[in-house]
């Protein structure tokens, strides 16, 4: 059945996945506030700034009207950076009707105050059927069509198997879960977890430390995440585990490139400019460690991130706060109580 959809945001994961909704033969629409974008991808096929090498479906409408895109769509995604989430969403929200399906693709946190993008989608008083979607999802694999997974996170039964309708292609598959506190959270902790590993990559250090760096930020991730809900098995899949091996081992994540950039010398200005495109994990991380302290929450690498990052800390802080931590067990949540610290 063919469906009328709406991505917001003029991004590469936007484009990604607003054409892969298109291939699907849906009637899709990408909302962007840049009239030139838009009348480059009408015309040409192409999003040259964000996905130079990608053709687009020529059935994929870009639009600078936001009211006509809301109004003709079903379902909207939401992919604009987190720093203007709540902006763009407090437009849309007089448009919105009970009928209409919200998911937000974005990873990382409201920087005005702690909450993640789906807390703001909940706030709008029409519609409560929403979704987040996350996973390792590099914008760019996607569009030159490498097989990829990702999941589908909703308690609304709806909601999900319209996401999978959309969205299933032979090159894109779509997992469900009920635990979208898990799923959101763990799409935006790893980019912390990519930023350390892109400065650890910049620092040529070998297997066995990016291995323990990454299991250890699992470890980090999940315990923060468990503390404000989630389930912890959540970080075993494709948002957790999937996603964090991916960005902390790609130099396609912009994350990691910001990480890679500071290890080589860069300032953290000069390595976010140099991107020109969004890397959540920095305001994520203020926001998390602020988060960690005020709960009591032990997150060393994060911790040691900061004081680097923001603290002009020197790079050997972040090795130490792993090393010497208070933290002795391996793997902190077990099913059952016999074997909770396994
Ligand atoms: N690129 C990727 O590989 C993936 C990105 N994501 C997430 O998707 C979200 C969006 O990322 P990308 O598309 O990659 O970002 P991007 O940096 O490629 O593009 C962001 C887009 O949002 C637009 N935008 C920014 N502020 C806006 C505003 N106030 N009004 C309207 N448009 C505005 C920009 O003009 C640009 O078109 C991020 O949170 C990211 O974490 C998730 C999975 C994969
Ligand atoms: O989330 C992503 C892939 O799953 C994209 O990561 P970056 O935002 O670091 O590019």
């Amino acid at each position: 059945m063919k469906h009328s959809v709406c991505v917001l945001g003029g991004g590469s994961f936007g484009t990604a996945l607003a054409n892969i909704m298109a291939n699907n033969g849906h009637q899709v629409s990408q909302w962007m506030r840049n009239e030139d974008q838009v009348e480059e991808i009408n015309l040409t096929g192409l999003n040259s700034r964000y996905l130079p090498n990608a053709p687009l479906n020529s059935e994929l409408l870009a639009t600078s009207n936001l009211e006509q895109a809301i109004r003709e769509s079903d379902t909207i995604f939401v992919s604009i950076p987190s720093k203007s989430f709540e902006q763009v969403v407090n437009k849309i929200e007089p448009l919105l009707t009970a009928d209409k399906m919200l998911i937000s693709t974005t990873k990382g946190f409201n920087p005005n105050r702690f909450e993640l993008m789906s807390d703001i989608l909940r706030r709008n008083p029409s519609t409560s059927k929403i979704g987040v979607l996350s996973g390792p999802n590099l914008a760019k694999e996607i569009a030159a069509g490498q097989i990829t997974g990702s999941v589908i996170a909703s308690p609304d039964d709806s909601v999900r198997n319209m996401t999978i309708d959309l969205l299933k292609s032979p090159t894109f598959r779509v997992y469900e879960s009920h635990d979208p506190t898990g799923v959101e959270l763990a799409g935006a902790l790893k980019n912390i977890y990519a930023i350390v590993c892109g400065l650890a990559k910049a620092m040529q250090v070998g297997e066995n430390t990016m291995a323990m760096l990454m299991t250890r930020s699992l470890a980090e991730m999940s315990r923060f995440a468990v503390h404000f809900g989630a389930n912890p098995m959540t970080f075993l899949g494709l948002a957790g585990m999937g996603d964090l091996i991916a960005t902390c081992t790609s130099p396609l994540s912009r994350n990691y490139r910001v990480g890679f950039a500071v290890g080589s010398g860069k300032t953290l200005d000069n390595a976010i400019e140099e991107i020109g495109e969004v890397a959540e994990g920095v305001n994520t991380l203020r926001m998390v460690v602020g988060e960690a302290h005020k709960h009591g929450l032990y997150m060393p690498l994060a911790e040691g991130l900061s004081k680097l990052l923001f603290e002009n800390a020197e790079l050997k802080i972040l090795v130490g706060s792993m090393m010497t931590g208070d933290q002795k067990w391996d793997v902190e949540f077990a099913t059952n109580e016999e074997n909770k610290n396994v």
